[in-house]
């Protein structure tokens, strides 16, 4: 067995002072890192913004060979490759928007055994490739394959079992490459969730050296607001957005604003909804009524995604909101998105911590309001009953059977946080994830400011049980698919 070189790793400060331009690890940091540089397979479990890249980013800066990064989304994979370049790491991506000539260079990077590429961000599917296998057996030869990062590992459970077979194929690197340590990362595994990661990419779970962290995002204000099929909650946030630009255009505050570069109007935001065509009418709407807003799904031309996603990062003038289905979010780190809109319940419990996770990495405040209507809650529940009647009945209980059981319940966990009047949001995140560790509000939720106008909205703003079932046995709720 070949084995891999080891480093001795007593510099890990000045890396990160030097390369990453951090003053000092925030608490386990540094405990992660020296444990995946001294060849230990390590699962991490942090909140969203914890810096968790920073676990395998640095072991690869520091360490010989090459770091693969398993990474499910190309605008995560790009992100990630764009701050890694800035910070001037030898980091590589292959993937669709890879050009050939570049491909060609870092596939013979990889063919010389000896490669400078520090850090490689490819898709699970990629992995797959017998041409890509064979690369890295001969890295691997030269014991140069430093580790394996998967990235957002939740992924290898929530979508390995049906539309992403290949995260089931990673089971591959540890049957191959027994001796490379794998890291793997996420903010958001139930304790089922974390055991399929575990089985599925064949870590031994009495080894694995894992990490916990709490869930909590102390700084994220959590709000549902109630809202029904009669109304349009359209001009619900129009107010909402609006009366932040008045407060940032008065004089005093607005030449404050000026002094520091920044407009009035840029209150960087996302906007989650769950259909392709609402994303871009949403969008054009937004425009219509002054607001510098950008539509962001899997059906648009690359070219556009990509200059929406550029525009917003860089706080460009008419690119301050994103109008997004879920294929925009993951991993993605700007730091001062000032609020998280969910234009409907999103699909999962996982899904809305993740996307709501986008918001305040900068540890300023930051809202996450979440529009919730039984009518929606229906709908969504319609689609994953008539997604379970598809599947087949015949031979044991499938792992796709399993997955939808357990979509069920998160999304049931999840209309039960939207209903619920008697307890902290914050406490309700944590108590979803298994997480027992502190988790402060401070007044940032709307059951902790004031239950008792929380309880008045929610009696206001639904539509009563009764309507909702009458309706839904007329089959009104019927929808064909998402996006
Ligand atoms: N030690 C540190 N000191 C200061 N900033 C840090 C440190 N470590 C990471 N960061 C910053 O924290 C931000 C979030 O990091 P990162 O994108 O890795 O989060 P994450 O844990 O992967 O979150 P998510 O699961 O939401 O994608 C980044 O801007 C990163 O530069």
């Amino acid at each position: 067995m070949p084995g891999t070189k080891r480093r001795p790793h007593h510099d890990l400060e000045f890396t990160l002072r030097r390369v990453f331009g951090k003053r000092e690890f925030r608490p386990v940091q540094r405990e992660v890192i020296v444990a995946t540089l001294e060849g230990e397979d390590v699962f991490l479990q942090a909140a969203t913004s914890f810096g968790k890249s920073l676990c395998y980013q640095l072991p690869a800066v520091v360490d010989f060979g090459i770091t693969i990064v398993i990474s499910p989304l190309l605008a995560l994979m790009n992100n990630q490759v764009a701050s890694m370049k800035k910070a001037n790491v030898r980091v590589e991506t292959i993937n669709s928007t890879t050009t050939a000539t570049n491909k060609k260079k870092i596939n013979d990077d990889l063919q010389c055994g000896h490669p400078l590429t520090r850090l490689l961000y490819v898709t699970p599917e990629y992995c797959q490739l017998d041409s890509f296998r064979r690369l890295l057996r001969v890295v691997y030869s030269q014991r140069e394959l430093a580790r394996i990062a998967v990235d957002e590992a939740h992924c290898v459970s929530e979508w390995g079992h049906d539309f992403r077979p290949s995260f089931q194929q990673l089971s591959w690197f540890k049957a191959e490459f027994p001796d490379v340590p794998i890291i793997c990362l996420t903010a958001t595994a139930t304790a089922r969730v974390r055991d399929d990661i575990i089985t599925t990419l064949g870590l031994n779970a009495s080894q694995l050296k894992t990490f916990r962290m709490s869930t909590s995002r102390p700084n994220l204000h959590y709000e549902i607001r109630f809202k029904n099929d009669d109304e349009d909650h359209y001009d619900d946030f129009v107010q909402y957005l609006k009366r932040i630009h008045e407060r940032r255009a008065a004089p005093e505050r607005a030449s404050q604003l000026a002094s520091q570069n920044q407009r009035p109007d840029n209150w960087p935001g996302i906007i989650y909804t769950l259909f392709r065509k609402d994303c871009e009418s949403l969008a054009a709407r937004l425009r219509s009524d002054g607001i510098g807003a950008k539509p962001y799904h899997a059906g648009l031309p690359h070219t556009e995604r990509a200059d929406a996603l550029a525009g917003w990062v860089a706080n460009k003038e008419g690119y301050d909101v994103i109008v997004a289905t879920t294929a925009f979010g993951m991993g993605i780190d700007k730091e001062n998105v000032r609020f998280v809109v969910h234009w409907q319940i999103p699909k999962s419990f996982e899904g809305f911590y993740q996307e709501a996770g986008r918001a305040g990495r900068d540890g300023k405040a930051a809202s996450c309001i979440l529009y919730y209507s039984r009518e929606d809650r229906d709908r969504a529940l319609t689609m994953l009953a008539r997604d379970q009647q598809r599947q087949p009945k015949s031979g044991a209980v499938s792992a796709q059977q399993a997955q939808l059981r357990h979509r069920l319940k998160s999304m049931q966990s999840l209309v039960d946080y939207c209903e619920g009047t008697t307890r902290c949001r914050h406490k309700m995140i944590a108590n979803y994830f298994g997480d027992d560790g502190d988790t402060p509000c401070g007044m940032a939720c709307d059951w902790c400011r004031d239950a008792r106008a929380l309880v008045k909205r929610k009696e206001a703003g639904l539509a009563s049980e009764e309507w909702v079932s009458t309706q839904r046995d007329l089959g009104r709720y019927n929808i064909d698919e998402y996006e």
